[in-house]
Parts: structure tokens; sequence; C-alpha cells
């Protein structure tokens, strides 16, 4: 697996420090609050497990699994609801958590539908910002890293499927795309 990368982007540990930063400071915005925690699987599942763990205030946890990337690395645009969330969020303040912020569809139609549910107040955490890429009006008030226009696998992020497992977010070689 680890030959499959050409390069790290983000190692282990600025992964862990961005972790560390930025629950502090959503622990600083929610104090007092309690937040519901909306993990977009499935990518981000090993970002949120990290970030809560420095969120030093309640919080609660869902998730919701949308899909806009079919198999490689471009999107279609089209976001499908795979998994809904199983409580309300009328009145709730919620905190989206991405692995990652692209062309923004995704996360816009996630808005949008937690807005039309009424929720109180929406913010967005993400690992990794594009902003590059972007095609929709979205940004996310808490953003780890932003990296240029590259495909990256791990920590969450996958390509058709593998590298989820890897430690750090890196770039594969070349090889891999025509294997
Ligand atoms: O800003 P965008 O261009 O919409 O791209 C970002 C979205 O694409 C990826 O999800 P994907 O559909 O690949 O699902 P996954 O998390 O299950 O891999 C990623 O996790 C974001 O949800
Ligand atoms: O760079 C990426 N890597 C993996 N999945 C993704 N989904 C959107 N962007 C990416």
């Amino acid at each position: 697996m680890h030959n499959d990368i050409e390069s790290i982007v983000l190692t282990k540990e600025q992964i862990e420090a961005a972790c560390e930063r930025l629950g502090k400071e959503i622990t600083a915005d929610y104090e007092g609050k309690l937040p519901l925690c909306v993990g977009i699987l499935k990518g981000s599942i090993l970002f949120m497990a990290d970030l809560i763990k420095h969120i030093d205030t309640h919080v609660e946890m869902e998730f919701m699994d949308v899909s806009s990337y079919h198999g490689g690395t471009e999107s279609t645009g089209e976001v499908k609801i795979l998994k809904d969330l199983d409580v309300s969020v009328e009145g709730r303040d919620i905190i989206i958590i991405e692995d990652i912020l692209e062309t923004g569809t995704t996360l816009n139609a996630i808005v949008d539908l937690l807005k039309y549910r009424k929720a109180n107040s929406i913010e967005i955490v993400t690992l990794l910002d594009k902003p590059m890429r972007r095609k929709v009006d979205i940004e996310a008030k808490y953003v780890g890293e932003k990296i240029p226009d590259d495909f990256v696998v791990g920590y969450g992020l996958d390509y058709q499927e593998k590298y989820r497992n890897l430690p750090y977010i890196g770039l594969l070689k070349e090889e891999v795309y025509t294997k």
C-alpha cells in the first residue's frame, strides 16, 4: 500500500496538530451549547474520531452518507443521499464534519437540506480544502489545511475505495491510475 504513494501531503503529526487546533477553536465557539456533529461518510470518519477528542465540551454525533463521486477522481455533480440522519435537526447547532471540500457540491446540498429542516446554525469543519476547485459559493469556517488541485488519498480519503486506512495523506504514483 505505502509503495503506491508518490509523496506525502500531510503527515500524521500535521494531521494531529490540525485536529488539536480545530478542536480548540470549536471548543471556544460552542462552550455551553450542545452541538450536533454530523460526519459525512465515509471519508470523514478518521478525522471525526480524532477531532472530537480535542473538543472539550459536550457534543452529540450523527452520520449522513451522501455520494457525489463514483469510482474515479472526478465529481459527477450529482448528490445522492445514501443514509439520512436519524434525528431531527430543528433548532440544533450543527457542525458538519468533512474530510475534503472541493467543488462544494456535496456540502452545498447538505447545508440546503439542513436549513430546510430548520437547524439553528450550521458550520462546516473540513480537514482539507481545495479552493481552486470550487464551483459553488460555500466556505468552511474551520479548515485544517488548504491544498492545491491534486487528487489525494489516505486518512479516510479513497481511490476506488482503497487507501482510506493510510495514517497520512498523500499523492498516488501515476502508475496506480493506469493499473
Ligand atoms: O466538494 P465536492 O466536490 O462535493 O467533494 C467533496 C466530497 O467528495 C468526497 O466524498 P465521496 O462522494 O467521494 O464519498 P466518500 O467520503 O464515501 O469517499 C468527500 O468526502 C466529500 O464529501
Ligand atoms: O482528492 C480527493 N481524494 C479522494 N476523494 C476525494 N473526493 C473529493 N476530492 C477527493
